[in-house]
């Protein structure tokens, strides 16, 4: 009995010491928040649903002026939409870290470019960068139309009125088109419509945005205890497999036509087709091979940011026209104009170019669906941006979606209105699905040449109608929806 007391006594007063704390804490910056409770913070506001969690961001932030400071049990956490803190972070050369989030998707991604910090990330994006010139990337339009023609060629098949769910069928031909491209090697995954690689990247997304939100099991003792921690390893081992498999069959490729380094000129592997994964199988940083860890993260990185982003991209553009069949029609007015008479041919890169309007179109839609619609920065020192207090030790987290849809920002934001782009003097820094800054997207100009050859042959082969069921929109990593994203189609 005397035990049960002292130990009641005892939790009382842990609990007591460590409300206190987070209210200190709170008194340590201006900007405002929910109170804590003792010991867990305000961990329960969000272990929510990933379906539920874009809608407690806004009200949270619409509540506490544009952003709002929590804590995960003790950890610090800014979550904000407010455009001005955004682009100051953004724009900031000392918050170019992230934030501890990303720790839950370390044990698939390693350190790679996009996880990464420091030296290791500024030597990576240096040496990568090049791999995305446009010199390169005019290459892969011959692999994104063979990616639309496969496609197109399933699409044919479910064009008769019946539901057609565009997630899986676009994460294929998305995942084709990557493979093909940057790192030289034909998975063929369209064929193979149950690719367990996509699967995969699934519930490893999944159970990352989960432990991302859930403070509860977030400690890897807790975790590793749980069902998930089982279906995650089973998820990484087809993950890395699959990458392994692409590095082997690349490696094979270079062993047969006896290439084994970039020559003299280090320009010469830029100019190859097959760029990426080339540079970082025979390239040197600082006089040194990548060591094939070093090659397996960035293999991995890309494979998920080079598909699964513009799956999403895809899938919501062609969804949301779908409601918009006088937007399909320019769209179309568009297509005729460049093609002319010969409508049926493959787009060539400088046609891509000639794409205006289906360009805004693009852009509007990636407004209102923001592919990746959570980023975080962590904050390593106490500093003040945008007229707030940042306290060393914090992870921001950045709400695109919540953001981009906010109306000080933009006339009736639900409205999906492409012309809305045709304004120069837009901020720049109200529209940013693909980031900005020194850790902006890396594969900006790849995704919206794919989503342009994509989108385009997608209208010009079909009407898109509307099935009238509303995706329930779900912050999975990438923006997910927990019902599919559901169209119906029609030969034109
Ligand atoms: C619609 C398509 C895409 C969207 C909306 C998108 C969006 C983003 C965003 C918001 C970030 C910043 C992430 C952060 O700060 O945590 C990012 C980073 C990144 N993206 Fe993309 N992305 C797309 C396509 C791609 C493609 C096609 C590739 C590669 C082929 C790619 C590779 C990367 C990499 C490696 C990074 C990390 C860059 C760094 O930190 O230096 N992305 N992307």
């Amino acid at each position: 009995m005397v035990f049960i007391l002292l130990l009641f006594v005892t939790f009382c007063a842990l609990a007591l010491l460590s409300w206190l704390s987070l209210m200190l804490d709170k008194r340590r910056t201006n900007v405002k928040g929910p109170t804590p409770y003792p010991l867990i913070g305000n961990g329960h506001l969000l272990a929510v649903d990933s379906a539920e969690f874009l809608r407690v961001l806004k009200r949270l932030e619409t509540e506490y002026d544009g952003s709002a400071f929590i804590h995960l049990f003790s950890a610090r956490y800014v979550l904000t939409s407010n455009p001005k803190l955004i682009e100051g972070i953004l724009t900031s050369n000392e918050l170019n870290d992230k934030g501890t989030s990303y720790n839950f998707i370390r044990p698939w991604l390693g350190d790679g470019l996009l996880t990464s910090t420091g030296p290791k990330w500024k030597a990576h994006r240096k040496f990568l960068t090049p791999a995305f010139h446009f010199n390169i990337l005019q290459n892969f339009v011959p692999v994104f139309c063979k990616s639309a023609a496969v496609l197109r060629h399933k699409l044919r098949h479910q064009a008769d009125g019946s539901p057609v769910d565009l997630f899986p069928l676009l994460a294929l031909a998305a995942l084709d088109s990557v493979t093909e491209s940057i790192m030289g090697v034909s998975v063929n995954a369209q064929s193979d419509s149950e690719s367990e690689f996509v699967k995969a990247v699934d519930v490893m997304s999944s159970i990352a945005s989960m432990r991302m939100r859930n403070p509860f099991v977030q400690p890897d003792a807790v975790f590793n205890l749980l069902p998930y921690k089982t279906q995650q390893d089973k998820a990484l081992e087809i993950l890395h497999g699959t990458t392994r498999k692409v590095i082997k069959a690349r490696k094979e490729e270079l062993r047969k036509a006896e290439i084994s380094d970039l020559g003299p000129n280090a320009e010469t592997g830029i100019k190859n087709k097959h760029a990426f994964l080339d540079l970082l199988l025979l390239a040197e940083v600082d006089g040194k091979k990548i060591s094939d860890d070093n090659v397996r993260e960035e293999v991995d990185t890309f494979m998920f940011e080079g598909h699964d982003t513009t799956t999403s991209g895809m899938t919501y553009c062609i969804y949301i026209l779908s409601y918009h069949e006088d937007i399909q029609e320019k769209i179309l007015a568009e297509q005729k104009s460049i093609f002319g008479d010969i409508f049926e041919r493959d787009p060539t890169y400088s046609d891509l170019q000639e794409m205006k309007y289906l360009d805004l179109v693009i852009k509007e839609s990636l407004r209102l669906f923001p592919s990746v619609p959570l980023i975080e920065r962590g904050v390593s020192k106490d500093v003040d941006v945008a007229g707030l207090r940042l306290l060393k030790g914090t992870s921001v987290v950045i709400d695109l979606f919540n953001m981009q849809r906010n109306p000080d920002l933009y006339e009736d934001p639900l409205e999906f209105r492409p012309e809305r782009f045709e304004s120069r003097t837009r901020n720049p820094f109200h529209w940013l699905p693909f980031s900005a800054g020194a850790r902006n997207c890396i594969g900006q100009k790849f995704a919206t040449l794919e989503m342009k050859v994509i989108i385009s042959d997608v209208v010009k082969n079909f009407k898109i109608l509307p099935l009238g069921e509303e995706p329930v929109l779900a912050a999975d990593l990438i923006l997910r929806s927990k019902n599919g994203v559901k169209v119906k189609l029609q030969p034109r």
